[in-house]
């Protein structure tokens, strides 16, 4: 069995946030008291001396609600023009309430071509060691107004556990609308039960993970475990737990057993450039 209280010892924390857990469930409108205490929360976590990188989704949700469209944007010039207005007052936002507790957050802004080129991911890899030696928390996002389906990530999920690999962080909580890794999907199975650890993986994972039946979400389960194999390739714990309640991050940094753990195991074979690059050629 895996100590969980290793995980109060992390240094290095990426946190990911779904845009389901950014707005209320009823109107799709931003959930101001949520991102208040995710804010709090992410700051407490600097203060203990912990590295702190937010990827935060809901660009193109929040730019959805703000130009009135009733639906989910369904071509890409109108899913890039919400995620240009969208990005912008999400970032408005976040600075704001990072601002009230005097702690410097940024926007970085990335596309699979980032990691391809190497020169462009070495200078990510620059750019986060610089921000971070700085006390900086960098919040970081897909850059949906200049992505084709060409070079997108397509879902937060990959996203982050690239910046966790980037970046060199020792933990990486992805929050989602769920409890965590269930044996099936628990939105059309009733006997689904939650996995607490996987130590791990393998390709039957790939069945019990079905993708999203939200209408805000994108990933489900899938890109959580494609996410999983490259935080945990690169060396890089990883928990998928509910961000119903954001207090959840200090649970699981305070080792309580919540969500799902995948273990890290160094691959030394693990090149992250060339498993973008690979995903990218069978997309
Ligand atoms: N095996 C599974 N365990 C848990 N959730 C699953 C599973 N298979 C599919 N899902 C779906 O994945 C969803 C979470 O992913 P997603 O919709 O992308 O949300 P988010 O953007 O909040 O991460 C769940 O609400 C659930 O419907
Ligand atoms: N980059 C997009 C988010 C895409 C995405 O993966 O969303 P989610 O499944 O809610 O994490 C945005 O900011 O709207």
């Amino acid at each position: 069995m895996y100590d969980r209280n290793k995980l109060k010892d992390k240094k290095r924390i990426v946190v990911k946030v779904g845009s389901s857990s950014l707005v209320h469930d009823g109107t799709g409108e931003l959930n101001l008291y949520k991102l208040e205490q995710l804010v709090r929360l992410l700051c407490d976590v600097r203060n203990q001396g912990k590295d702190v990188i937010l990827v935060s989704s809901g660009a193109i949700g929040v730019g959805r609600k703000a130009l009135g469209l009733m639906k989910r944007p369904d071509t890409l010039p109108l899913k890039q023009a919400c995620a240009s207005v969208g990005q912008a007052a999400l970032m408005m936002i976040y600075q704001k309430l990072f601002n009230e507790y005097n702690q410097l957050s940024s926007q970085i802004l990335m596309t699979k071509h980032t990691i391809i080129r190497p020169n462009s991911c070495q200078n990510a890899k620059n750019t986060f060691r610089q921000l971070l030696a700085m006390g900086v928390i960098p919040i970081v996002n897909e850059n949906d107004t200049i992505s084709t389906d060409e070079i997108e990530f397509g879902d937060n999920d990959t996203l982050s556990a690239v910046v966790a690999s980037l970046s060199g962080a020792d933990l990486l909580i992805l929050l989602s609308d769920i409890d965590g890794l269930y044996t099936d999907d628990p939105n059309t199975c009733a006997d689904a039960r939650l996995i607490e650890c996987i130590p791990e993986i393998d390709e039957h994972l790939y069945d019990m993970a079905k993708g999203s039946s939200s209408d805000l979400g994108t990933g489900g389960m899938v890109t959580k475990i494609d996410a999983g194999r490259i935080a945990t390739d690169s060396g890089c714990d990883m928990v998928i737990a509910n961000g119903r309640d954001f207090h959840i991050i200090h649970n699981i940094l305070s080792g309580e057993s919540v969500g799902t753990l995948f273990l890290a195991h160094k691959n030394k074979n693990f090149n992250l450039t060339e498993y973008i690059e690979n995903r990218h050629r069978h997309h």
